[in-house]
């Protein structure tokens, strides 16, 4: 499959913030699409998705204190010496899951200045035959910090709960039904996390990096990204359609959420899957926690009916098997 960047459908020099405190606090509620606060929302996030396809969210109601928590062992972790974070090192015979040095993971051909952590959704052995073997295994915790894996595991389900709740916002935004996302597309969501520890430049004197490249451009592969990025440290980047690099610093209170490609194609293109990177040139040790909230690993992903209407009446996309796209991404990020 093939996904093409398209152009953004309008040009945009700042990020979106939207306050979805209504979408959250509504989110069950049976008469949700007639409720004017949801509403608003709704059409914010329409809107962000179609031009920017990354934006802040406030009001997301993840207790400040679980973001830095999970921060915070983070940096614990990656802080450790490398025999201690080897332990859990990520291998073909691993699922895939574990600790990667600096420069083992490539992006576009390029090796990417940053470790990380990779960490996906368990599921049985066999369950989805050969296009789930290369990340089927269970996940490696570290036992260093001693609460890590908890922290963690809570940080994870806050996402998963509040995911599907933009997802229901998406739905409506899509003029679809507000669990147009569940049933074969994301009844059982599939969930990848990966904490990343970028190093700072000057730890990279003597090496060829004049400028570090955290994470080459790339877009995420899912449904949508929540992104929990350290304060006070300005690194990731969104292009717009001009093709100019945005800054996407964080804004105390806020976490970021970015459209990845199954969105893409569910909207028919009409919402945009963000192209971004990251580049510390801070002088500080950067982490950042990133949960990918995806479709079924098995669904079918193809163009809602009701985005194709509002598209012209062709479907542009698709159609992709989710899993198999995840694979093909993973498979290209490693040099095992
Ligand atoms: N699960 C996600 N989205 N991870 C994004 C990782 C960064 C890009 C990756 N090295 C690549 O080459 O795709
Ligand atoms: O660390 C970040 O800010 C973003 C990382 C990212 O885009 C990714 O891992 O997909
Ligand atoms: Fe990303």
């Amino acid at each position: 499959m093939n996904i093409q960047i398209n152009s953004l459908a309008t040009d945009f020099n700042s990020i979106p913030i939207i306050d979805i405190s209504p979408l959250v606090e509504k989110f069950d509620d049976a008469n949700i699409h007639r409720d004017a606060g949801v509403c608003e929302v709704v059409t914010q996030l329409d809107k962000a998705c179609r031009e920017a396809g990354l934006f802040y969210l406030k009001g997301h109601g993840i207790p400040d204190s679980v973001l830095k928590e999970a921060r915070d062992v983070i940096h614990e972790f990656f802080h450790m010496p490398l025999e201690e974070k080897i332990k859990i090192k990520l291998s073909m015979t691993t699922g895939c899951r574990g600790y990667q040095e600096v420069e083992e993971n490539f992006t576009k051909g390029l090796p990417d200045v940053q470790e990380a952590i990779d960490f996906y959704k368990e599921f049985a052995y066999g369950m989805y035959g050969d296009m789930g073997k290369l990340l089927e295994g269970p996940n490696l915790w570290p036992s260093n910090p001693q609460n890590f894996e908890e922290v963690l595991k809570q940080y994870i389900d806050h996402c998963t709960v509040l995911s599907r709740k933009i997802m229901r916002g998406i739905a409506l935004a899509l003029g679809g039904s507000v669990d147009e996302f569940e049933g074969h597309i994301a009844s059982n969501p599939f969930w990848v996390m990966r904490l990343i520890g970028y190093p700072m430049v000057s730890k990279q004197n003597g090496h060829a990096h004049t400028q570090s490249i955290g994470c080459g451009a790339h877009t995420d592969y899912g449904l949508l990204t929540l992104l929990n990025q350290d304060e006070s440290i300005s690194a990731l980047e969104v292009m717009n359609k001009s093709g100019e690099w945005i800054s996407v610093p964080p804004i105390h209170g806020t976490s970021i959420c970015i459209i990845g490609d199954m969105l893409k194609i569910l909207s028919n293109g009409l919402y945009e899957a963000a192209l971004h990177r990251v580049i510390n040139v801070s002088q500080q040790y950067r982490v950042s926690a990133v949960y990918f909230y995806e479709p079924n690993y098995d669904a079918t992903i193809e163009p809602l009916d009701i985005c194709v209407q509002k598209t012209g009446g062709i479907k542009k996309l698709g159609p992709a098997i989710y899993g198999e796209h995840l694979v093909s991404k993973v498979r290209n990020t490693f040099r095992f």
